[in-house]
């Protein structure tokens, strides 16, 4: 690959219509570049960049490990994988919080003196949140469907992402507890920082100008209601 071409992790799912939308508004964009297309690496020589498309929480390794010199991935897949990566720039988009949950009712519940099971995909932000707080839990892991470990006795808690609260209502849940707020991120590889210096700043300006000009958005790409877009959003 030719010395100063970037390649650039994209988390495929949620975030990726937000961060191709920041790329296009900050001058970045690439013939072909699109959710829509099954193929997962998009070298873009007119500006001399690659992006690749990868699983959310594959991003922090693409980056930490070098198959990524950057990547745009959520702030809650970083405090669980606690990767070495450099982490310039708060995109805004893809607002969320990690949160406990319980079965309405049950959220008080007081059950120190056993284990109390919580199932999540983020063991190590529940384990270290429920030790600093002295709770011992037993952690199940699951990939997804969290919201269903507490209707079908699977779990006593889950610890999950909350954005609108409609899964959890749907599932008779109740927020117990805010452990973090997340939102995208933009992360950068501490050596290709120091080797490609000037491509990466010149990116991270582009990016935090390009995020500057527009409000955060949501997950599902809404705009909180009553917010403006402080200036018109170019199109590239
Ligand atoms: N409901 C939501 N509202 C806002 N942001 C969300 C929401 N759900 C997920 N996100 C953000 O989008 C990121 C990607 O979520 P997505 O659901 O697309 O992938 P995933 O299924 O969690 O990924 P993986 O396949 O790696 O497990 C999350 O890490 C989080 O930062
Ligand atoms: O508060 P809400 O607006 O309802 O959003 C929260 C839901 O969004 C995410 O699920 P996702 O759609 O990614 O499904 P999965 O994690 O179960 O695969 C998250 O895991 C919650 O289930």
């Amino acid at each position: 690959m030719k010395d100063g071409m970037l390649t650039i992790a994209l988390s495929k799912g949620k975030l990726i219509e937000s961060a191709l939308d920041l790329f296009r508004r900050a001058g970045y964009t690439g013939a072909g570049l699109s959710s829509e297309s099954r193929r997962l690496i998009f070298p873009c020589p007119e500006i001399d960049t690659t992006f690749l498309i990868v699983r959310p929480s594959d991003v922090p390794t693409y980056v930490e490990y070098g198959g990524a010199d950057a990547g745009i991935v959520g702030k809650d897949v970083l405090l669980e994988q606690e990767s070495d990566v450099y982490e310039p720039l708060d995109l805004g988009f893809g607002a969320c919080r990690i949160s406990v949950a319980a079965l309405r009712g049950e959220g008080s519940r007081d059950r120190l003196s056993s284990k109390i099971r919580v199932a999540t995909k983020y063991p190590r932000i529940t384990e270290r949140f429920f030790n600093q707080r002295g709770i011992p839990v037993e952690i199940i892991k699951l990939y997804g469907s969290i919201e269903l470990a507490p209707v079908v006795g699977l779990a006593d808690r889950i610890v999950d992402l909350v954005e609108t609260g409609g899964t959890l209502k749907a599932h008779d849940l109740v927020e117990v507890e805010v452990i973090a707020h997340s939102t995208a991120r933009f992360i950068v590889n501490r050596a290709s920082l120091r080797l490609k210096h000037h491509p990466l700043m010149e990116l991270i300006r582009r990016l935090r100008a390009a995020t500057d000009t527009k409000v955060p958005v949501s997950g599902n790409g809404r705009r909180p209601p009553g917010r403006k877009v402080k200036s018109r959003q170019a199109r590239v």
